[in-house]
C-alpha cells in the first residue's frame, strides 16, 4: 500500500537558532512536486518509512526532525522550542531548498503543526493531507491524559499513572512535568518511558509490540515525553481552540485538503476531525471504520497514499 523507500539524495544539519540544529533529508524526484512531512509528538522524530506515503517518481520528499527530536540536536531540548519556532523552521527549510510552494503532510501533532503553518503561510501551501487531527484543546488533552482513554485501556492506564503519587493524580500532565524535569536521572527516564509507553500501547487497534518496545528506548522516550509534555503544559503556545477559529480556518479553506481519521483513535479522537470538517466544509474527511490512531493502520495508510497520489499533479 505504501511506496518503496528511496534513499535521500540530499541531507544535512541546519542551524536554526543559537541552540538548535535540525536534521533534514530530501528523497524521491529532484524535479518532483515538493512535499514536507511534519512528524508527530511533538518530539516523535521521523522514520525512513515516512517517505513511503509519497510516490518517489512524482514527489521531492522532504523530511526533517523538529527541534530536540530524532537526529536534531540538542536531543530533548525544551529551550526555544514552541509551535511558532517550528513554524519559522519550516519556512527556513523551504527557503534553504529554494521552494516557492509545497504540499504539506502531517499526522497527529503533525496535523497540528500543519494547520499552524498553513494558517501562518497560506500562500506557501499547495495542499494539505492530515491524519488523526489534533488541535491541542484542553478537552483533547483531558481525554487522553486524565479521564477518557483510561476507560478503554485500564491496564495500560494503571501502568501510566503508577509513577504519580495519588495526591498528584488530579492533574496527570502537570505531575508528569515535575518528574520529566526532575534533577534525578532515574526519575526522569522512568517517567519518560511510562509516558511514551502509554501512547505507544494505545496507538493501534491491535497493539504493535515493536511500537511499545520503541517507547522504552531511552533516547526516543526522553525526547518524545519531555517535548510532548512541555507543549501540553503550555497548551501548545496557542489559545484554546485557536486552530479551529473561523478567522484562522478562513485563511486556508481554498487549500485542497484531505483528512484521514481512525474511528477508534483514542489519542486524537474523531470529534476533533469532525469539528474541523464543520468549520472547513470543503475538506474531504475519511473516517476509517477499522483503525486507531497510527498512520500504519492499513486502512489509514491506503487513504493517505490515495490522497498524495491525487495531489501529486496539482
Ligand atoms: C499527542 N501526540 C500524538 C502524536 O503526535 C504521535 N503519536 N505517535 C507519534 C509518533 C509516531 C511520531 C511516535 O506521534
Amino acid at each position: 500500500m505504501s511506496y518503496a523507500l528511496t534513499e535521500p539524495f540530499q541531507s544535512g544539519n541546519l542551524k536554526v537558532s543559537d541552540i538548535h540544529t535540525l536534521y533534514y533529508e530530501v528523497s524521491g524526484n529532484k524535479d518532483g512536486a515538493p512535499v514536507v512531512f511534519l512528524h508527530g509528538g511533538p518530539g516523535g522524530g521521523t522514520d525512513p518509512k515516512d517517505r513511503g506515503f509519497f510516490n518517489p517518481e512524482k514527489y521531492k520528499i522532504i523530511l526533517f526532525d523538529q527541534r530536540g527530536s530524532g537526529k536534531s540536536k540538542p536531543t530533548a531540548s525544551l529551550e526555544e522550542n514552541t509551535t511558532w519556532d517550528l513554524v519559522k523552521d519550516i519556512e527556513t527549510i523551504r527557503e534553504l531548498l529554494k521552494i516557492d510552494k509545497w504540499h504539506v503532510f502531517g499526522g497527529s501533532w503533525g496535523s497540528t503543526l500543519s494547520l499552524a503553518y498553513a494558517q501562518s503561510h497560506p500562500d506557501r501551501v499547495k495542499s494539505l493531507v492530515l491524519r488523526g487531527i489534533f488541535t491541542l484543546r484542553k478537552s483533547e488533552l483531558s481525554f487522553f491524559y486524565q479521564d477518557g482513554a483510561s476507560h478503554l485501556f485500564p491496564e495500560a492506564w494503571e501502568e501510566f499513572i503508577a509513577p504519580i503519587p495519588e495526591a498528584e493524580r488530579h492533574d496527570i500532565v502537570l505531575a508528569y512535568h515535575a518528574q520529566l524535569n526532575s534533577v534525578d536521572d532515574q526519575t526522569r527516564i522512568t517517567a519518560a518511558k511510562a509516558w511514551s509507553k502509554w501512547e505507544m500501547s494505545t496507538s493501534r487497534l491491535f497493539v504493535d509490540p515493536a511500537q511499545v518496545a520503541h517507547a522504552e528506548e531511552d533516547d526516543f522516550a526522553n525526547a518524545f515525553a519531555r517535548i510532548e509534555n512541555h507543549y501540553f503544559v503550555n497548551d501548545g503556545f496557542m489559545r484554546d481552540g485557536q486552530l479551529l477559529d473561523k478567522q484562522e480556518i478562513d485563511k486556508i479553506r481554498h487549500i485542497p485538503t484531505v483528512v484521514v481519521q481512525g474511528r477508534y483513535d483514542v489519542i486524537c479522537p474523531a470529534t476533533t476531525a469532525y469539528a474541523l470538517k464543520k468549520v472547513f466544509p470543503e475538506l474531504t474527511l475519511h473516517i476509517v471504520p477499522d483503525a486507531g490512531h497510527s498512520s500504519r493502520e492499513p486502512g489509514i495508510t491506503k487513504l493517505l497514499v490515495e490522497a498524495t497520489d491525487k495531489f501529486a499533479d496539482l
